[in-house]
């Protein structure tokens, strides 16, 4: 193979930056196959390059600008996270031409219009696969496999994190912080590891998903969030002999031409798939009006399959620079985002009450005085501790909060210990 290579330049050499360089070496040959030509590191630029690492770096910096200003360097590949210096840098590598490939969900869903644009104007590729279920192929599923149908809803566990600490929390009752320190052993925890538990990365990732589900602007500022600090082990319990799990989800849909995105703990059925997604697998279930029900499932995180989505993108854009395409310029509409408290959801209530006569009547009543209608109800203990536990219908947020209020009035109740969301069950 005589063609000319395609020289990548890394920002970042951390969990995911040391898995690319791994692949780049390990599947050098079948890569140079697939491009048509060889496709080589070039400069790394990391914090310390005096620090020993497992992977071999030839051309080391402490400077990404002169990463991305290098003349030999065709393809930016951004592993360093965060907005800032991120931002600049993918901006200036697209504004000089250059493809950027990128995992940042949160660059991303914070200023991918403002990116894409760019990219656009100057005919490079921005990519981010790897940003959104890690090692699934959901973006270009999304965009292009599923470009001729109309999807109506997205439903994702989008958090590795987040999901392996739910999972230890139900099977082996283990506490919320040594299962949050055994993820961040694993290479699943964001920097900061509030990023996942209180939903900020499941929330820029379902933004990205909603954007090209809907081929909208969505922006993490526009999905409501809640992490899973609030949920308790007695959530799970109570939720497991009920015949749910308890999942962090982040869900995109649109319903009457507005967008709604969210993201929140919900009770899921067992018997839906999403139920059976353990650890720290992700999937994204996407309902379609031509495709159906569809799932990707797979590593959300970790060092290789996170590389595995970057080389998949670092392969697009170097074909792409063969090839001499220009990206496709895709109408990108604005379409209204429905603010949560607009949004009919399904909510399960439990309330600590005091085991009387008529506690049962006047907290259903409360409930029916909003038009929230209830589902099913169980009682669990007796006198001082008995606790109700309510599903609803779908029905109105605001409706549902404005019953949370008038029942912190019932001098039956004395505490609402928990509310969340259920998805997934058949209407
Ligand atoms: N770890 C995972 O499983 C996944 C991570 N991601 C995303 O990939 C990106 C990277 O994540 P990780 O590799 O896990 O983080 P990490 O913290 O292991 O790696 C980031 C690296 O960038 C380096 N860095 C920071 N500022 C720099 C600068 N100015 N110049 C050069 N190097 C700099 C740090 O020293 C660190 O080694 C983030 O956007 C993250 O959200 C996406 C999917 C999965
Ligand atoms: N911290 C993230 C990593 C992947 O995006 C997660 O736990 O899913
Ligand atoms: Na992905």
């Amino acid at each position: 193979m005589n063609e000319r290579p395609i020289t990548v330049g890394l920002l970042g050499c951390g969990v995911v930056g040391s898995g690319v360089v791994q692949l780049l070496t390990e599947h050098a040959e079948a890569i140079a196959t697939r491009v048509g030509a060889p496709v080589r590191l070039g400069p790394v630029a990391v914090r310390d390059p005096q620090r020993a690492r497992d992977v071999d770096l030839e051309q080391l910096t402490d400077d990404p600008f002169a990463v991305i200003a290098d003349p030999e360097v065709d393809v930016v590949v951004e592993v360093i996270g965060g907005i800032e210096p991120a931002r600049t840098l993918v901006h200036r590598a697209i504004d000089s031409g250059r493809s950027v490939v990128t995992a940042n969900k949160e660059l991303i869903a914070n200023h991918g219009p403002e990116l894409k644009a760019l990219a656009g104007e100057k005919g490079a590729r921005l990519e981010y696969e790897a940003a959104v279920a890690g090692g699934i192929p959901i973006i270009k599923p999304l965009r292009e496999s599923l470009a001729g149908d109309r999807i109506r809803r997205v439903l994702g566990i989008l958090n590795g994190t987040t999901n392996f600490i739910l999972t230890r929390m139900a099977e082996e009752q283990m506490s919320f912080q040594d299962a949050l320190a055994e993820a961040q052993g694993l290479g699943y925890a964001e920097a900061d590891p509030s990023a996942d538990v209180d939903g900020h990365d499941a929330a820029s990732k379902a933004a990205i998903l909603a954007s090209l589900a809907f081929d909208a602007e969505v922006l993490a500022e526009h999905v409501h969030r809640e992490g899973i600090r609030a949920v308790t082990s007695t959530d799970i319990d109570h939720a497991a002999r009920m015949g749910y799990a308890v999942k962090l989800l982040g869900i995109a849909e649109e319903v009457d031409g507005s967008i709604n995105a969210r993201v929140h703990p919900a009770l899921v059925p067992r018997t839906h798939p999403l139920a059976s997604v353990r650890e720290s697998f992700n999937a994204v279930f996407t309902e379609g009006d031509a495709s159906g029900e569809l799932m990707f499932y797979g590593r959300g995180a970790g060092s290789l399959p996170t590389a595995s989505a970057m080389l998949g993108d670092i392969v697009t854009a170097a074909r792409a620079l063969r090839a001499g395409e220009r990206p496709n310029g895709q109408t990108v509409t604005t379409k209204p985002i429905r603010p949560f408290e607009e949004v009919d959801v399904q909510s399960y209530v439990l309330l600590d009450v005091a085991d009387a006569p008529g506690v049962l009547a006047e907290v259903a009543s409360t409930f029916g005085a909003h038009g929230v209608s209830i589902k099913s109800v169980w009682q669990e203990g007796r006198a001082d501790h008995a606790q109700l536990l309510l599903i609803t219908h779908r029905a109105r947020e605001a409706a549902l909060q404005a019953t949370l209020t008038d029942l912190r009035g019932l001098g039956s109740v004395r505490d609402i210990a928990s509310v969340m969301r259920v998805e997934g069950e058949e209407l």
